[in-house]
């Protein structure tokens, strides 16, 4: 076993990991694995064109696949990058931009479409923020929303979040806190978790794998199918970080080391749902 529970939190389902694993298995064709991408499935790196998931983490998602109802990635990344890293598995979803964009089984990519009015104020918003924040600061630009990153020069947290919720206010946009990064996205109601509240509807079950604190929304959203419903398992996983990793592992059932420590997780999950 990993080391779980590293806050020494105690666990809110009053069931340990391999007791988890065992109640899903019982309704493994009914349940939903989700997953977060950056900092879950793939460790956090400078660059963010750069990153890769984690060494066994496509081998165990290609193999739990037909295991179980769906596999669904949801990220704050664009569908398109998530294609390239998981689009050729099998049986898995990608909700990207926070659900503002999904793609079921390898289809096309559908956008929210109260969100689509506010791509040119998005263009826009990438220009200046290229042009106006001092250099160090990374602009990241996504179609339907800017990230503002400060993880290579850690000096510009202060003058980069301050420029970036100004320009939210003055353009009536949302932001988004993360992990040296912040978001600026349009004012349409679409998180995290309300991507997980309209999947599990109709699931028996559902784990979800995050390590930020968009993630936490998720965890709410699967705590409160599970309040509704006393026979369905739910599992809210947090993957440590020194950054948001304490308020993601409060509100966590069970914590787990790093994303290749999960890599090995979901290799042993593989055995416990055959
Ligand atoms: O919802 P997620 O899949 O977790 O995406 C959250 C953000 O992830 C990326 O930024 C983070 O990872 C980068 C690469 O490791 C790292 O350089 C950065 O400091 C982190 O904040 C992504 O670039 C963002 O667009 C996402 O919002």
């Amino acid at each position: 076993m990993p080391p779980l529970n590293l806050g020494n939190q105690q666990p809110r389902t009053p069931l340990d990991a391999d007791q988890a694993w065992r109640a899903t298995a019982d309704r493994a064709a009914r349940t939903v694995l989700f997953f977060d991408f950056d900092g879950t499935l793939a460790p956090v790196d400078d660059d963010p064109t750069a990153v890769q998931p984690a060494p066994k983490v496509l081998a165990a998602l290609e193999a739990l696949a037909p295991a179980v109802r769906r596999i669904a990635i949801v990220s704050a990344r664009p569908v398109d990058f998530l294609r390239a890293h998981f689009g050729t598995l099998a049986g898995v979803d990608l909700y990207g931009l926070y659900g503002l964009e999904h793609s079921h089984s390898g289809g096309d990519t559908v956008t929210e479409p109260a969100a689509l009015p506010w791509m040119p104020t998005m263009v826009e918003l990438a220009d200046r923020a290229r042009a106006e924040l001092p250099p160090g600061a990374l602009v990241e630009y996504k179609r339907l929303s800017v990230a503002l990153h400060w993880r290579t020069a850690p000096q510009l947290a202060e003058p980069v979040e301050r420029w970036g919720r100004a320009q939210a206010d003055q353009l009536g946009l949302r932001v988004q806190g993360g992990r040296m990064v912040l978001e600026i996205k349009p004012p349409v109601d679409r998180d995290k978790g309300m991507v997980i509240d309209e999947v599990v509807r109709d699931a028996a079950g559902a784990w979800y794998f995050g390590d930020d604190v968009s993630d936490i929304k998720a965890f709410a959203a699967l705590r409160a199918r599970a309040d509704a419903d006393p026979q369905f398992v739910g599992v809210c996983v947090a993957v440590a970080n020194p950054e948001t990793g304490h308020e993601v592992a409060e509100a966590a059932d069970l914590t787990i080391e790093s994303p290749a420590a999960l890599g090995d997780f979901l290799t042993r999950a593989v055995h416990q749902l055959a």
